[in-house]
Parts: C-alpha cells; structure tokens; sequence
C-alpha cells in the first residue's frame, strides 16, 4: 500500500518540487494550493504525513494545522517555512507540528523527515492499539479436520486483500473468523468495523452503510459518516449480507468496483479503500435462482471463500470448545469448575442447533446455575431438558395423551444413561430393551441427533 502525503504551498514550484520527489520514492501524493484546499481534501481522504507551508493566503497554515490537529490528531504535520517565517514556524511547533523544515528543503532532509513523520504515526497508531483490547487475537477453538484446514489457510487470506465471504450457519464462528483475518492483515491496527445487515431497517441501511449530509432528512442536522467511512484503510465486516435489499446491493457493488460513493443526500464523491470481509447463513445461489441477490455482487463477495460447518459435524471439537468456555467461567467467577467425562461424552452428543453460540451459552448457564464444582451428567441434563416433574405441574393440563407418552419416554431414558454414565450397552439392558431400539428412540425423542 503506497503512502500518502498531502503537499500544502501557495508557490507552485515548491509544492511541485517537493511532490516529484516524494512521488519518485514511491510515495502517492496530493498537492493543495491553499488553505481551504487541505482542510478540504484531508477530510476525504487519509493521509500519512501532511507538509503544510506557514505562510499561506487566506485561512493561514497555523490555522490549518489547528484544524487537522483537532480533526485528525494522527496525521503528523511538518511545516515548511522561507527564513522570514521562522517565528511563525516556531509557534506551529508550540501548537503540535511534527517537525520543521527551512525553505527551500534539500532532498536528503525531506525524503528524512517524512520518512521519520510517518514512522512516527506508525508508533501511534501501535501504541493506540496496544492499549486498546482489539490488540488481542480472537480465539478460534477447534482441532477437527475442516477447522485445522481453515487456519491453516487463514494467514494467506489475511495477506491478501481481497473480498472473503463466509458462509455457515448462526452461531458457528463467522465473525470470529472475520476478526482473525483482520487481526492477522496488514490492516490490524486500523478499524474493524462490523454491521449487521439484517438488523437495520431497510430505510436506513444506505444511511447507515453511506452517511448522510447534513439535511438529508429531517432529523439530519450535522453530516454523518457511515460504516464505509468508518472503516476507511480497515476492514469492513458486512454479516448477514443476503438480508441486504436489491438497492442497497446495487450501492455497494458500486464500492467494491469503484472504491467511492456518496453519502445519502450528498454529491460530492468519498474514496474509500475498505477490504470486504462478508458473511451469511443463506444459500447466496438460491438467492440469485430467485432473483434476491445480485449474481455479480456474489462474486465481487466470494473472491475468497471459506465455510464454516455446523458444530454437529464437527463434534470432536466440542470437548476443547467446552474446556475453553469453562476456562472462561473459571476467570469470571473465580470457581474451579470441572465437569465429569460422561457429562462431557452427553454434550458431544447434543444436536447444538443453534451450534457454537448455544454451546457457549449452554456451558455460562451451568457455572451459573451448578451447585458444585464438578458439573455431573445430571446437572447437565437437568439444564437442557426441562424434568417431568416440572412439565407434570405446569403442562400437564394441556398435553395430548401422545406428547405426555413421549415426555415422559424422554425422561425416563435420559435418567437411566445418567445413572450407567452415559453406556448405552448397560442402559439398554436395565431397559430391557435392544441397543439398536435404545439408539432408534434417543433419535426419535431428540436427546441424539439423526446423522
Ligand atoms: N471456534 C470457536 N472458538 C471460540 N469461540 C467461538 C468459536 N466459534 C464461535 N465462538 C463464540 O460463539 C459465539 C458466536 O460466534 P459468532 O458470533 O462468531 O458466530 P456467527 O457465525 O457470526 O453467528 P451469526 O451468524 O449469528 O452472526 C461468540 O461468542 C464466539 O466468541
């Protein structure tokens, strides 16, 4: 990613001198003749460094400096000024220049002290971050084959910059993933910034995804940025993308293909440079069958893609998934929660529907609600299944003779598997029962789930 200096000078020659050899070494450069120019400019786009000139017509350069200093306390600015200037350029150190340069400025001290202004940001932007908990990896628990492939694939897709879109259903990990790639790219300590698509009504969403100009609507009273802005140089995390109307996929396309757009109400243009991370737990391609989603938004999305199974079909990463959950009740509550290895076995064997999340909330609700340390099969079964007693008191009145048959069928297996510890061999036989039947009504009562 090039660099980009704003060059501000009344006197062509210098801001053009200066700006060729900065363009020269690789830097991207934007000239401004004035003061009103920058303070223009350098709200559209973001800047590394800013070289501003002391003296300037009309709004004058200690004014600017004012405005970018409140505006963008990231940017540093090194002030240029001829030799009767240098009060002034003194002053503008006073009020929070970087660095100063004598008109007119060699090559060496120039190349020099943009290359010192911009490691300076870098130390800011670091230093922010570092004290900031969005410095911290996500956690990605998970062993299972499908998962393994995934991370090992992630450092690849976070160095590249383009589009990822992940699928699966709710509660699987999509936007943990999503922070992961963030983390792990070049963008980290930038923003990442996430929307949910189906939470925002969809009169609101080009507003909220776009901004608006002050007046836009009533109510409108200063110019807001949207999540595009928001997410300027970072990333952008749009989740439950299918739920977007066919407008507001029309808008963002145009994002994705021209980096720019206007705020609603506005008509000026913003650039914006956003990497694209998406996600959802529709079939996209059915979508298109039907017309609800645009064919050639899915593919500007689907650049990189990456499925996240549901947790049932991945069961062997429940036990370290309810290990790490615990570890976090532990902390929280300061109890040494365990759990036994038939309680453990049980939850392995749950349909989870509503997958990792209903896990996690699952395991919160034990630490919660468990007498104990050591959390037993019992206690797990008591927390997922409501007991007969409890249906006998308050459903009973209103259960057909065929669901209270089932109830109480459910009930009875589920505390004969805790007294045998989940064996089902030892289950069936106190039941009296065969295995093969044992395995056939724990499906059809859901305490298993059908493969
Ligand atoms: N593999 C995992 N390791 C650790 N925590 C996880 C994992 N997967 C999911 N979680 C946790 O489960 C919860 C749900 O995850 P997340 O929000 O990423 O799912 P999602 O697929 O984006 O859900 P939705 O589609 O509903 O937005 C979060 O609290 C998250 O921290």
């Amino acid at each position: 990613m090039k660099r980009r200096i704003l060059i501000v000078d009344d006197e062509p020659n210098i801001r053009e001198t200066i700006g060729d050899i900065l363009k020269d070494t690789g830097y991207e450069v934007v000239l401004a003749k004035d003061g009103e120019e920058a303070c223009k400019v350098v709200g559209k786009e973001d800047f590394d460094t800013i070289i501003l000139d002391v003296m300037l017509p009309g709004k004058g350069g200690l004014e600017v400096l004012e405005y970018i200093h409140q505006e963008f306390p990231i940017i540093p600015v090194i002030i240029i000024s001829g030799h009767g200037n240098i009060k002034m350029a003194v002053e503008a150190m006073r009020k929070g220049a970087y660095d100063f340069m004598e008109k007119p400025p060699s090559i060496e001290r120039i190349l020099a002290t943009v290359r010192n202004a911009i490691n300076y940001k870098n130390l800011l932007l670091e230093n922010m971050s570092l004290k900031s908990a969005a410095n911290v990896a996500p956690t990605f628990v998970g062993k299972s084959p499908v998962i393994s492939q995934i991370l090992s694939s992630l450092p690849q897709i976070a160095q590249s910059d383009a589009s990822v879109l992940i699928t699966g259903e709710n509660g699987t990990g999509k936007e943990v993933i999503a922070r992961l790639i963030h983390f792990h790219s070049r963008r980290r300590y930038l923003p990442f910034v996430g929307v949910n698509c189906a939470a925002i009504p969809e009169t609101l969403i080009e507003s909220e995804l776009f901004g608006y100009e002050k007046g836009a609507f009533t109510g409108a009273n200063k110019q807001k940025k949207g999540k595009f802005e928001q997410a300027h140089r970072g990333t952008l995390f749009l989740d439950e993308v299918g739920d977007l109307s066919l407008p507001a996929q029309a808008k963002v396309l145009r994002v994705l293909q021209e980096n720019e757009f206007e705020r609603v109400g506005g008509n000026e243009l913003v650039k914006v440079d956003v990497r694209i991370i998406a996600a959802t737990n529709q079939n996209l391609q059915e979508k298109i069958q039907k017309g609800e989603f645009r064919e050639d938004l899915y593919y500007r999305l689907n650049v990189l893609p990456l499925h996240l199974p549901p947790l049932r079909e991945r069961r062997e990463d429940i036990p370290e998934l309810v290990e790490f959950f615990l570890e976090e009740e532990r902390e929280r509550t300061k109890r040494n929660l365990s759990i036994t290895k038939d309680a453990l076995n049980f939850l392995a064997s749950q349909p989870w529907k509503g997958n990792v999340r209903e896990l996690k909330n699952f395991i919160q609700r034990l630490a919660i609600l468990c007498p104990d340390e050591t959390i037993t099969l019992k206690q797990v079964q008591q927390q997922l299944f409501p007991t007969t007693q409890n249906l006998l008191q308050e459903e009973m009145k209103t259960l057909s003779l065929k669901e209270a048959k089932r109830e109480f069928e459910r009930q009875l297996i589920l505390d004969r598997l805790a007294q045998f510890h989940m064996n089902i061999a030892k289950t069936a036989e106190s039941l009296d029962i065969e295995r093969t039947y044992l395995y056939r009504k724990m499906k059809e009562l859901d305490i298993m789930e059908e493969e």
